[in-house]
């Protein structure tokens, strides 16, 4: 969450993080090369919803100010906390030739484009981030025992990413003895669940990008709504098949099943009321389609659903909350049935996919423990995508109050670093963020009254097309007969001509 260079003690007391990308002195953010300057960060003080109702209890409060409350801001194609990157789809010394970022279907992708996939997903997992450290304590407990300990330590890339989801949706602590308040979340039941995954899987892709050296590298997709109850994903090729030996575990066959999950103990957390640390614990756990408990977990969403969610025309509707109807943000996330309408007993989409899941997949706090949950967030980003292009709805659609905390539209998305606001990811991806989908989205069937339309037009067309093509034959055949007769009315009428002068020539004698 922050950069290594700036959790020094004495960099957490000035509450200034602004690196230099040479490490030269005077040079904070680049400034010697019009890189970046150092600024203060402008954090949202709009009124947020009633679920969290305490002020000064927890660090995630007007992000990330308990913190810091200075940053790197980087001018033009630069990026980076310290402003030493190129943004999304750029490269080069002066980050000004474009790349494509092409996020594909994985099923589409050839065996040695999926074996890539799963090796970088694999060196990520175990490559230490480079420039981000996470921090093991609250900030009251920052400076350690000894008050000159800074609490933070390495994480692994891959890591890096299930930390940050599980620090968005942990718990708030009140005290020793005091049960901590689970109203809150950061990521998930409000409008930013899609900009706050948007910006999740964009640090990741930068993350493996810089890793391989490859600023061409695209994360792909997993189409879920397929309908069904088969992973078709989880193969020892992709994702991981099931084990032969243990229902909710993954094939020894797969680098998966090595995979060990962190966050696990968030019971104690919550008690300690301390956080997530790097330490990994037990193998990921997996079981598709098995939730006996609860049927309506057991198949994926159809196709059917994508089409009906994308046709809503309001992104968000008040409370802004896993309550809203009629809204895509509430449907897409999978509150709400995927036409709109609200039911707490219902679960589509993106829920439905992690459901789906019936393991450490399913879990908020633990799921991109489970790579799938890569897969399954590209997807549900190109569905955000396509609405937005298709409804082009202007920044003004996201609401700029009254979201719960975390939400709303200038918020700075817990815990990234720099900070970035909901409004950053609330633009199409293509021209603006440096990636873009190919999708082919199904195609949707015609409604009753399009059928209708459709046929009223065809038979005008087609009793227009017989009209004209009879009147042309009348034509065609009363023209054929005059033609027929002409030769004849011409012979008579030479005839009649010629007697006619016979006749003058010889009245002209007599
Ligand atoms: O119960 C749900 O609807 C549910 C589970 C789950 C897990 C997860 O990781 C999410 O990001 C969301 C989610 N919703």
């Amino acid at each position: 969450q922050f950069p290594r260079e700036c959790i020094t003690p004495e960099g957490l007391r000035s509450g200034q993080c602004c690196p230099s990308p040479t490490g030269v002195a005077r040079d904070e953010c680049g400034s010697s090369t019009g890189r970046g300057q150092c600024v203060t960060i402008a954090a949202d003080d709009r009124r947020h919803g009633p679920q969290y109702p305490y002020s000064e209890r927890d660090d995630r409060e007007r992000w990330p100010l308990r913190f810091f409350n200075r940053t790197c801001q980087c001018n033009g194609n630069f990026s980076g906390y310290n402003c030493g990157q190129c943004k999304h789809g750029l490269t080069g010394p002066n980050c000004d030739q474009k790349i494509s970022v092409v996020r594909r279907n994985i099923m589409q992708m050839s065996r040695a484009e999926k074996q890539a996939f799963v090796n970088a997903l694999d060196q990520a997992k175990r490559t230490v981030h480079p420039n981000l450290v996470i921090c093991t304590r609250r900030y009251q407990e920052v400076f350690g025992p000894d008050g000159n300990t800074p609490q933070f330590e390495n994480i692994t890339i891959y890591n890096y990413f299930v930390w940050s989801h599980y620090y968005s949706v942990s718990k708030t602590y009140l005290g020793p003895g005091q049960a901590s308040f689970g109203g809150v979340d950061f990521s998930h039941e409000g409008p930013g669940f899609v900009t706050w995954h948007r910006f999740h899987l964009l640090q990741l892709e930068k993350d493996m990008q810089d890793m391989l050296g490859d600023p061409t590298f695209a994360l792909p997709y997993w189409n879920f709504a397929i309908g069904g109850s088969e992973c078709d994903i989880c193969t020892d090729d992709l994702l991981g098949a099931r084990s032969t030996f243990d229902l909710n575990s993954i094939s020894a066959n797969s680098v998966f099943a090595q995979w060990r999950v962190i966050c696990e103990s968030v019971e104690d957390y919550d008690t300690l009321g301390t956080i997530c640390n790097s330490t990994e614990s037990s193998p990921i756990r997996r079981n598709p389609a098995g939730n006996v408990a609860r049927p309506m977990v057991q198949r994926l969403p159809e196709p059917q659903d994508v089409l009906d969610c994308l046709e809503l025309n309001t992104f968000d509707t008040p409370p802004y909350y896993s309550t809203s109807s009629e809204s895509f943000r509430n449907s897409i996330e999978g509150y709400s049935a995927p036409q709109g309408m609200y039911d707490p007993v219902i679960r589509s989409l993106h829920n439905l996919a992690h459901l789906f899941l019936n393991g450490t997949g399913g879990q908020t706090h633990l799921s991109p423990n489970d790579p799938i949950f890569v897969l399954l967030h590209t997807f549900t980003d190109a569905i955000f995508d396509e609405w937005l292009r298709r409804h082009q709805p202007g920044d003004i659609v996201y609401p700029e109050e009254d979201a719960p905390i975390g939400h709303n539209r200038r918020f700075n998305m817990v815990p990234f670093w720099p900070p970035v606001t909901n409004a950053e990811m609330f633009v199409p991806a293509p021209e603006n963020l440096g990636y873009s989908y190919e999708v082919q989205w199904p195609a949707r069937p015609l409604t009753l009254s399009e059928i209708i339309t459709v046929a009223i037009v065809v038979a005008v067309v087609v009793v227009a097309a017989l009209g004209s093509v009879i009147a042309c034959a009348v034509r065609a055949r009363s023209h054929g007969s005059a033609e027929a007769l002409e030769p004849l009315l011409a012979e008579t009428y030479r005839r009649y001509s010629e007697e006619d002068r016979r006749l003058d020539k010889s009245q002209s004698v007599v």
